[in-house]
């Protein structure tokens, strides 16, 4: 099995992830499993689906038993705990520089505004929910992974209600270069993460399908709309065929890809068959969603998630 596994071209983060993985099995000789009581999506038998089926960590394991007497429960916390603050740090540190990063090309002006806005939009939820497994397998580590959307937004409001300036923040992450906007569109859009991350976490496939729609699908929409999308649609002069088709293929892939990716790591099993045809569901009520002339009332950033998690919520289960 794990000869096969090899071929697989996985990155260096990944091989890393699943050596992890390795190691933490071996040493805590984990039963399987855990399974998810939904409909029909999720398989009762993961050996069976389950390519990683041995990577399998189970999601609120805080104790692990070991032939070592020196690995006691109370060591176990503690690690974990050192696990999560490690990973808190360096997940904040990540999204410092990912803004400081898009911060320097607007200055630059390397990319426009515009352009930076809906780079950051696409890269950081997704970079995020990516990160996940990095985070110990104890009941808190939401708490420590929600920390960094939290930090992020506390700096929204700070600089959105002009208590200290940040230019380069503001110029990387909103439309127009008014402080104002960042409590809009980008609070919103962290709101979501930390909705995300409390809620669902990496053990359930609808806040990895909600994050995938709302940063990949709506944030591609924009950049290819703009773009090349002079034939605008029949009930929505702002948007565009090109953008909500491109949404449409966007959100979807990503999702599945996304999907494949905590599937692999064993945090959840699926059905790929009628998976594909759920988060292509949910690809289509959200891209609908998003081409509604409703900008003015509603902010995408909550319409796109909001529509994009019920539909998964329905179509998969919790
Ligand atoms: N389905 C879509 C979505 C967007 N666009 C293009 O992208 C631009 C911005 O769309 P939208 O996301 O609604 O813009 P904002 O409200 O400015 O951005 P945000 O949602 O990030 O606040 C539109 O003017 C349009 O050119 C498009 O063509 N088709
Ligand atoms: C421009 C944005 C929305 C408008 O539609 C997004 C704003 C994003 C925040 C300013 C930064 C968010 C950072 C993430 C919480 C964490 C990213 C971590 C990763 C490892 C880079």
């Amino acid at each position: 099995m794990l000869a096969r596994m090899t071929p697989l071209s996985l990155t260096p983060t990944f091989s890393l992830l699943l050596h992890r993985h390795r190691r933490l099995v071996h040493r805590s000789l984990i039963d399987l499993p855990f399974s998810y009581s939904s409909p029909h999506c999720f398989s009762p038998k993961p050996t069976s689906v389950l390519h990683f089926h041995f990577l399998y960590r189970p999601p609120h394991a805080t104790t692990t038993r070991s032939s070592s007497p020196s690995f006691t429960p109370v060591a176990a916390a503690g690690g974990a705990l050192l696990q999560d603050a490690g990973a808190t740090a360096a997940v904040l540190a990540g999204a410092y520089c990912l803004v400081l990063a898009f911060e320097t090309l607007t200055e630059r002006e390397v990319i426009k505004q515009n352009l930076s806005r809906k780079l950051v939009h696409i890269s950081s939820g997704l970079l995020f929910a990516i990160s996940w497994p990095i985070f110990s397998t104890s009941k808190e580590a939401r708490y420590f992974a929600s920390l960094v959307p939290l930090v992020n937004c506390l700096r929204l409001v700070i600089y959105g209600l002009s208590l200290a300036p940040d230019d380069g923040l503001i110029k990387s992450v909103t439309r127009e270069g008014n402080p104002e906007e960042l409590l809009r569109g980008p609070l919103y859009y962290v709101l979501i993460l930390i909705f995300c991350s409390l809620v669902f976490w990496r053990e359930s496939p609808v806040g990895v399908i909600t994050l995938a729609m709302m940063c990949a699908g709506d944030g591609v929409a924009d950049i290819m709309g703009r773009r090349f999308g002079s034939v605008k649609l029949p009930y929505n002069q702002q948007k565009s065929w090109v953008g909500s088709i491109s949404m449409f293929i966007f959100g979807f892939l990503i999702s599945i890809g996304m999907l494949y990716y905590y599937s692999a790591l064993g945090y959840f099993q699926l059905d790929w068959m009628s998976a594909i045809q759920r988060v292509a569901f949910v690809a289509l009520l959200s891209t609908v969603v998003e081409s509604l002339p409703t900008t003015e009332t509603v902010d995408d950033n909550i319409s796109v998630p909001l529509t994009s998690m019920v539909a998964a919520y329905l179509s998969f289960g919790f």
